[in-house]
């Protein structure tokens, strides 16, 4: 992202975002609410706009509309603190519909595909259930697999684990490192501190719409630079 900028009517909500995000890196965005990260995140997949700047995934600049948009879409995969899975396909047809319909494989390689992947995240004994028979944990295991089977070059999670229970935040978490750990370029919107110690490359701060300061995990928390950010990680570590 360089130079980026969008509002929302007289709210200035990204202010010049310059953002490098490496292949195989995986970059934690943390910050005050409102400060602009979930908008950040989907402005990288397009479900916004913006109003100058420019984003590139990959050396190329983000499509405008069509089909182009929805390669977009399958090449940046994205998943969303409430799921977002549909209601009335069941778990297999929530993985494989992305593939068929936007890779072109058929229909017998997207399920082979996606039961692999549904083992891999624990829930491939779930394949021929609804989403809403599921639990919170299971139903974002199966948003990660469906994100997957699409081979996405970048994954963006935004709060994937703030409609959690507690005891369900682990086994999301436990996937996710592990997607870490495997290579996968990962931009992840997160308020769990324990795991942007365990997996992040660089951890991002910002505050009203602007990247304020970025570093490793292990200089940022211990060693914050601007004010706003001692603030905010005395806040969250007392919590
Ligand atoms: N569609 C919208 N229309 C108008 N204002 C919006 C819209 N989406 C977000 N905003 C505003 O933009 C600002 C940034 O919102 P955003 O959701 O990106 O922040 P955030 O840092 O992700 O917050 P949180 O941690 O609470 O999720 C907020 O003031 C929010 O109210």
């Amino acid at each position: 992202m360089k130079g980026v900028n969008k509002h929302f009517g007289d709210l200035h909500v990204l202010k010049d975002i310059d953002l490098t995000v490496h292949r195989g890196e995986v970059v934690i965005v943390i910050g005050p609410s409102g400060s602009g990260k979930s908008t950040l995140c989907r402005t990288i997949n397009r479900l916004e706009t913006f109003e100058s700047g420019s984003i590139e995934i990959d050396g190329k600049p983000l499509p405008e509309e069509g089909a182009d948009l929805a390669r977009l879409r399958a090449d940046v995969g994205m998943v969303f603190q409430s799921f977002n899975l549909f209601a009335h396909k069941t778990i297999l047809q929530n993985v494989t519909l992305g593939p068929i319909k936007v890779r072109k494989q058929s229909k017998e390689a997207a399920e082979k595909r996606a039961m692999e992947l549904l083992a891999r995240v624990g829930v491939d004994h779930q394949a021929s259930k609804y989403p809403a028979q599921l639990s919170g944990g299971q139903q974002q295991r199966v948003a990660i697999a469906r994100s997957l089977a699409m081979d996405p070059k970048v994954m963006l999670f935004d709060e994937p684990t703030s409609a959690l229970d507690p005891e369900m935040i682990t086994e999301v978490l436990d996937v996710m490192t592990s997607l870490a750990k495997e290579g996968m370029t990962m931009v992840v919107v997160t308020h769990e501190m324990g795991f942007a110690n365990r997996a992040a490359d660089r951890v991002v701060f910002m505050s009203d719409g602007a990247v304020l300061e970025q570093g490793t995990p292990k200089d940022f928390f211990t060693n914050p630079q601007t004010d706003r950010a001692k603030d905010f990680l005395g806040k969250i570590l007392t919590h």
